[in-house]
């Protein structure tokens, strides 16, 4: 458009370029849009409801965040750090077509009010993963190498867009109607410095320095001595059984961190129970960092293995950590024997085994 002439009143003319209209953008929705239902989870500083568009008669879960609570357990630069992930997520054309990117939530809209952050976010029908594995005491081997197929799918796309999700754990793994997965909870996630993932090494390249303000508690370092600031600014602790030990010891995280997370996800399909477990979390970061856990009997000695190389305190020696530099897959957990038979790229399009 071409810049209009202004007269000022000196006389002199000046030349604006008025601002190009935004991109059309859906009207902001409110919470008048919707029907809010039953409540489907809690959180420290949100809750979800299952909720009905009064237009369209769509199901959502939305994601309620009170903003008085986000303030009090600093956590705001979770919560715009979980909008971004979201709508990197939902709208990135960046690998749309791959298989990976039907695996997680997708963020319909946000909006807000006086007291509220509202995210209208898929509904998963089906709840969590967590209670179907404790259903059924454990999984069969076809559900694990299924399920943990499909999260390795979606960790793929995820770590192609540099992003890692650092709290992965059965409890944020949700299923849909058709029982696929749908990875949720990006609160905890970190998106890398721009630019190709490069495999994690010893130097901390390529992986996120955390500066979160959140409140947890700053893991126990390995260096008493460690300036507080350097504690602070890598005070993120994901869950406690799911931790990776480079979180603890205070370096920083990398993609790597997820593929230990699924380790442990791996071990408790076959087992019932995650690797490290006690009733202190104080002991449960000791056994991580002293890799203490062992494998019940009639543990599947393939699933063994593949945990055995997941579980590595060195990040950089996991299973598949120097995959993505080459290739936009982890070949190298994808043709562990205990995959054999499994075609990845088609998950999303068969029917997941009966859990039983
Ligand atoms: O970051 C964004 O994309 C927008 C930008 C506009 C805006 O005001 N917000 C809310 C920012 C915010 C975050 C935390 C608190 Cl406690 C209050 C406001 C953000 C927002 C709006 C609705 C839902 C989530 C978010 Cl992060």
């Amino acid at each position: 458009m071409a810049p209009s002439e202004g007269k000022k009143l000196n006389g002199a003319t000046t030349t604006t370029t008025p601002t190009p209209s935004p991109p059309t953008q859906p009207p902001k929705k409110s919470p008048n849009d919707f029907i809010f239902g039953k409540v489907i989870g809690e959180g420290s500083f949100s809750t979800v409801y299952l909720a009905k568009d009064i237009h369209t008669g769509k199901e959502y879960a939305i994601k309620v965040c009170e903003k008085h609570h986000i303030i009090r357990e600093r956590k705001t630069v979770h919560v715009k750090r979980e909008k971004d992930v979201l709508n990197l997520l939902t709208h990135s054309s960046f690998y749309a077509a791959r298989p990976g990117s039907n695996f997680f939530l997708k963020l319909s809209s946000t909006f807000q009010d006086l007291e509220r952050l509202y995210f209208v976010l898929t509904y998963a029908k089906n709840g969590e993963l967590l209670p179907y594995i404790n259903k059924v005491g454990s999984f069969d081997v076809e559900c694990t190498r299924f399920y943990s197929g499909e999260i390795l799918v979606a960790l793929e796309h995820l770590h192609r867009l540099n992003i890692i999700h650092r709290d992965l754990k059965p409890e944020n793994i949700l299923l849909d109607e058709n029982m696929h997965i749908l990875i949720g909870d990006f609160g905890s996630s970190k998106i890398l410095n721009q630019g190709p993932p490069s495999p994690p090494s010893s130097q901390t390249n390529n992986t996120a320095n955390d500066t979160d303000d959140d409140n947890s508690s700053p893991p126990p370092s390995s260096n008493p001595m460690q300036a507080p600031r350097e504690r602070r600014r890598n005070s993120f602790v994901g869950t406690a059984q799911y931790v990776s030990p480079e979180l603890l010891s205070d370096k920083t995280a990398s993609p790597a961190s997820d593929l230990w997370a699924l380790g442990c996800i791996v071990y408790q399909m076959i087992s019932g129970l995650p690797p490290f477990r006690s009733r202190s979390e104080y002991i449960i970061f000791q056994k991580i960092l002293k890799l203490e856990y062992e494998f019940p009997n009639g543990f599947s000695p393939l699933a063994r293995d593949l945990v055995e190389k997941l579980l590595v305190l060195d990040p950089s020696q996991r299973l598949g950590a120097q995959d993505l530099a080459a290739s936009p897959r982890y070949d190298s957990i994808r043709s562990h024997p205990f995959y054999k038979g499994i075609d990845f790229d088609t998950l999303h399009k068969r029917t997941p085994p009966t859990i039983y």
